[in-house]
């Protein structure tokens, strides 16, 4: 690990679910659903505007950080002489990311289903207490997070896309993980499609602002393939792409379930 990036060990394993919090994983802001069919309504859950602005860029700039440390020496020294000057109270996260070409994406997943990303699985977070405040911390943010989980423990996971990056339809591998997907999303606001695996149910169209996050479970986690998409059209307004960056947490997998989904073969 490189001494620049000296990392604060948070474990993220024992978080506390609480059934106050486990009744609001359901619901929806209307203005940001399309449907096309039914929403399972009851497995699905967006908040709009659950991190602050301050804290979205918080939880952002440790993302990158993460990210930026493994990755090599030119990118690293290329992306020096260009610090990006983001306002943190700013409405626009956009400018916290450096244009693309600072960052080394990958081309295509091995499984083809994301395309121009980086990615990493998070166990400890770098230091961000440069840009910490009393009231704002990494910590907070991370606790605010896992106290709306319902289920411990949890595994972390950031995954930045490029401006053209996408994710194409999938169901996350049902052998990796549980029950439960969170997604915060930070940065470009994009579309994600879920369309129902045997397409009986049809599907609905989910518009990511930034600061917003999104449970999916159960019918929608097994029953349903997630995209993220390049571009679109949101309620007959276009929505373009641009860099976005999530942090994903999901429960681990339970082996006292008994596994009736293997039909339901994961695509990612
Ligand atoms: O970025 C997102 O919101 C979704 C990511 C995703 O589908 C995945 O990592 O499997
Ligand atoms: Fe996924």
């Amino acid at each position: 690990m490189l001494a620049r990036t000296r990392t604060l060990a948070r474990t993220l394993l024992h978080a506390r679910s609480c059934c106050i919090q486990k009744k609001s994983l359901t619901g929806y802001p209307p203005h940001l659903v399309d449907a096309h069919g039914d929403v399972p309504a009851g497995d699905f859950c967006l908040i709009e505007n659950f991190l602050s602005k301050e804290e979205q860029f918080l939880l952002l700039t440790a993302a990158l950080r993460k990210l930026d440390a493994n990755e090599t020496v030119t990118y690293r020294k290329r992306r020096k002489t260009a610090q990006v000057t983001h306002d943190p109270s700013s409405e626009n996260l956009l400018s916290a990311f450096h244009s693309d070409e600072f960052y080394r994406f990958e081309n295509g997943h091995y499984d083809g289903v994301i395309r121009h990303y980086r990615e990493m699985h998070v166990t400890a977070w770098p230091l961000v207490t440069d840009i910490e405040s009393q009231d704002i911390t990494l910590d907070g943010i991370l606790r605010k997070l896992l106290n709306f989980f319902p289920v411990d423990p949890v595994q972390t996971h950031i995954l930045h896309l490029a401006s053209e990056g996408e994710i194409l339809p999938h169901v996350d591998n049902t052998s990796a993980s549980g029950t439960y997907i969170l997604g915060v999303s930070l940065g470009a606001t994009r579309m994600m499609r879920v369309e129902s695996v045997d397409s009986g149910h049809g599907s609905f169209d989910v518009l990511l602002p930034s600061g917003s996050v999104y449970v999916q479970k159960d019918l929608v986690r097994y029953g349903y393939r997630h995209a993220i998409l390049k571009n679109g059209t949101f309620k007959g307004i276009p929505v373009a792409g641009g860099p976005r960056l999530s942090v994903m947490m999901r429960d681990m997998l339970s082996t006292n379930i008994t596994d009736n989904r293997s039909s339901l073969r994961p695509d990612r």
